[in-house]
């Protein structure tokens, strides 16, 4: 049986392909509004769908963000669902953002959920949240290696809050967000081009230096637009590892829909200043 090519090697392809921009599908009540679409499963299937077709053929990789879709209940699920395999068939890498995380055994079925292949919901990545303890996600790793797809693990993230968790240093002097990263180096260990297990570290975090960001995998880095940070500080904030950055906007590039031209426009955009800072740096 041959292995499935893993997603860190099909991340690496894309992001040296198409950039390595990352758009949310984000769709907010706000936003569907600002679209002229109400505020019901008709205007979420209009928003996910234009997005999908808009950028699906360019970007390296969609994020939709599962919350936004839940909210619709089972309508809902049906719409994300069909966001993810049109992307997918179109030729973007899906990152689905549920950020799950629980014991190991029940952890086993979110990871089924979105990691086995023949899911619907299946993703090409899930992001997972590590705080009932790194090892609770064994078995989202364990899928993942096996289905050919990847983890994003909230190690630093974006917002403001986080850092009463993150930051806490532990008995052995090590913080708990260094911690993770360290978990996700040996998880990576040997994976070239890049790993499959990504760390999610906000760009709106500043100084980093004090952490070490070459864990051998992607950093998804949310924050740019719409949370105050900018493309051109992702060189100050990630240093060397900038390389493997993949940086995540969302409502920033959303509030320029619905025409398609524009939302093409606005992600270009954001490449483009994504590509000059990160060459610069
Ligand atoms: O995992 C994430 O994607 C994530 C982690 C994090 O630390 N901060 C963060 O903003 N996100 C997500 O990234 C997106 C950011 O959206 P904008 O602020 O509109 O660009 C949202 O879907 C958030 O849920």
């Amino acid at each position: 049986m041959t292995l499935p090519e893993p997603f860190g090697a099909r991340l690496r392809r894309a992001m040296d392909e198409r950039g390595p921009l990352c758009v949310g599908i984000d769709p907010h009540a706000s936003l569907l509004a600002e679209w002229g679409l109400d505020d019901d499963i008709a205007g979420l299937e209009r928003f996910s769908r234009t997005v999908v077709e808009a950028l699906a053929d360019r970007v390296a990789v969609l994020k939709p963000q599962s919350a936004f879709f839940e909210r619709f209940g089972s309508r809902g699920l049906a719409v994300l669902e069909k966001s993810v395999q049109e992307a997918r068939a179109a030729g973007a890498l899906v990152v689905t953002d549920a950020k799950r995380g629980d014991i190991g055994s029940t952890m086993a079925a979110y990871a089924e959920a979105f990691l086995r292949p023949d899911a619907p919901l299946f993703s090409d990545a899930l992001t997972v949240s590590p705080y009932l303890g790194y090892g609770s996600l064994s078995p989202a790793v364990a899928l993942a290696r096996e289905s050919g797809a990847g983890l994003f693990v909230l190690a630093l993230t974006s917002n403001p809050e986080g850092g009463e968790v993150q930051h806490a240093v532990r008995a052995d002097g090590r913080t708990v967000g260094a911690t993770m990263l360290a978990h996700l180096a040996a998880e990576n260990a040997g994976e070239e081009p890049l790993g499959s297990f990504g760390a999610v570290v906000g760009a709106t975090l500043g100084d980093l230096s004090s952490y070490d960001l070459d864990m051998g995998g992607p950093l998804l880095a949310p924050g740019i637009g719409a949370q105050g940070a900018t493309p051109a500080d992702l060189p100050r904030v990630f240093g060397a590892a900038v390389r493997n950055v993949v940086p995540n906007v969302s409502r920033g590039v959303l509030r320029h829909g619905p025409d398609a031209q524009a939302l093409r426009g606005a992600a270009e955009r954001f490449a483009t200043q994504i590509r000059e800072a990160v060459t610069a740096g």
